[in-house]
């Protein structure tokens, strides 16, 4: 038996190494076990897997954060595939369990078959899900990543959330409307696992097609500008490579999940008064921003009006808000062929839950993937990685000609992608100019805040593009 005190002593430690940790720099002092669900037992009734729901207290005297750890339980860790381990002394160990096959294969097939238990309270798999019956095969996925998210037998995936809410997760929220309208632009949803929190319950993980053999958008384009820059680039460069087609079909994608998704989780007319709260979300979103980021201070006043423009606009006309994926970009879309499926709809992690369950225009994930083509662009030159040739790159020495060829590159895919998604929304994001380009500030802003907490090698993308942004603001009345 282990003690609750020496249990969390040790967690205190393991938590902050973690790389889905959130909450990085934030010094941790103190972990309190809130619940312990258990999820698997040895042949003679001893518990071997829990799922433990903890309290992180921090030095700031901040929010505390509540975090979900499936953990074994065993008298020695598992030898091979051997997994982080939380603490071990002689005949006592507890490990991660998602790194244990054994153990996520009792997790899977509690969840595929709807059997809960204390505290568990699994959505059953579909009957076409036939799991086989030998051990199920399983590996925690590389990628970076704020969840933690396990293949299993390469054809399923397992998102375990890390950071608990109370409530029904957007992501499994999002899904659920998706599958309802039987779309074919997410990979299938076969099934998910609330657990109890304090009083409530909240969504613990869910269980979904593995998109086999995909390309990330994000590598796509990157690899497409390095052939832009690389030495085969044709003389005076090209701008439209494969990947023009591949942005297209990307906003026809885009464009197929919104309508899905406002069949499915419906509309409300844009009144004057959601456009007066879209403008107060920006600018408070802003203000915090700055907080994080005082690089972003030479551009307030222009962001801040940009933002009153949004409260002055005239409803007329404008695309009604509904349910969107809310943080989409190059890194949330995966393409086999020329299909293109979208994941990880939980939205922007430090974003308040009740205004990502709120409804949005569409034009915020239009901004979202806008952003992206200009991120990709401007990645390797930011960030000194190797262009196509080989060469080493520094950033400082960026060159007149190399930024105008990323930036016809970057507007060529923005216009491809919007054509595409003009083709199936019968309207073009590009005619939406004060709200678009409200939606790109307030991404942009986002990214600053975002890069300077957790990539500040990153952050003169998206501080660059604010710079240029602020320079083109659509004219339009002010409300102050
Ligand atoms: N169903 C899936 N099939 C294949 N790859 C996936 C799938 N879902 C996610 N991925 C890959 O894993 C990455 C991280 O997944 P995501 O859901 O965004 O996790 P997180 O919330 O931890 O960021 C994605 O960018 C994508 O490359
Ligand atoms: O994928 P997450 O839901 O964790 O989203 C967060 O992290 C993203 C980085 O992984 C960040 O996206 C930014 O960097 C991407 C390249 O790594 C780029 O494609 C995006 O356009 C850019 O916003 C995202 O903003 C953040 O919420």
């Amino acid at each position: 038996m282990m003690r609750t005190a020496d249990l969390t002593s040790a967690l205190t430690d393991w938590l902050p190494a973690q790389r889905w940790f959130p909450a990085k720099g934030r010094p941790l002092v103190r972990t309190e076990l809130l619940h312990c669900h258990p999820f698997a037992e040895t042949a003679t009734g001893e518990v071997s897997g829990v799922i433990a729901v903890v309290r992180g207290h921090f030095a700031d005297g901040g929010p505390a954060g509540t975090y979900q750890l499936p953990l074994g339980v065993g008298p020695e860790v598992p030898a091979a595939p051997r997994p982080p381990v939380v603490t071990e002394r002689p005949g006592l160990a507890v490990y991660d369990a998602l790194a244990d096959p054994d153990l996520v294969d009792r997790l899977v097939r509690r969840i595929a078959s709807g059997r809960g238990g204390a505290g568990l309270y699994p959505e059953g798999a579909p009957p076409d899900l036939l799991l086989p019956e030998r051990r199920l095969r399983s590996r925690p996925l590389t990628v970076e990543q704020s969840n933690t998210s396990v293949l299993v037998e390469d054809r399923y995936l397992l998102k375990v959330f890390r950071g608990l809410a109370p409530g029904t997760n957007p992501d499994l929220e999002v899904q659920r409307l998706l599958r309802n309208a039987g779309s074919r632009s997410v990979p299938r949803l076969l099934g998910a696992l609330d657990g109890r929190l304090g009083d409530t319950r909240a969504t613990f993980a869910v269980l979904q097609e593995y998109v086999a053999d995909a390309e990330e958008g994000w590598q796509s384009a990157l690899a497409d500008v390095r052939d832009l820059l690389g030495p085969t680039a044709r003389a005076g460069g090209r701008v439209g490579g494969d990947f023009s087609a591949a942005a297209l079909s990307l906003g026809v994608a885009v464009a197929r999940m919104h309508r899905e998704l406002a069949r499915a989780g419906g509309t409300a007319r844009m009144t004057r008064s959601a456009l007066v709260r879209t403008a107060r979300q920006m600018t408070a979103r802003f203000e915090a921003a700055l907080a994080e980021a005082p690089r972003l201070a030479p551009y307030a006043e222009p962001v801040r009006t940009a933002y009153a423009r949004v409260a002055g606009l005239q409803t007329r006309g404008l695309w009604p808000a509904q349910r969107v994926h809310g943080d989409l970009h190059l890194g949330q879309v995966l393409r086999v062929g020329r299909r293109w499926r979208i994941v990880d709809f939980e939205g922007e992690p430090n974003m308040p839950l009740d205004e990502r369950r709120a409804r949005w225009s569409p034009l915020k994930d239009v901004a979202g993937l806008l952003r992206s083509f200009d991120y990709a662009a401007h990645h390797d030159l930011a960030v000194g990685a190797r262009p196509g040739d080989g060469r080493p790159c520094d950033g400082r020495q960026k060159d007149e000609r190399q930024g105008s060829l990323l930036r016809d590159w970057t507007a060529h895919h923005q216009d491809a992608f919007c054509t595409g998604y003009a083709a199936v929304a019968g309207r073009d994001p590009r005619e939406f100019g004060v709200l678009l380009s409200a939606h790109l500030l307030d991404k942009a802003v986002y990214e600053t805040a975002y890069e300077t907490r957790r990539r500040p090698g990153w952050v003169d993308i998206p501080l660059a593009a604010v710079a240029r942004l602020v320079a083109n603001i659509p004219v339009g009345p002010v409300v102050p």
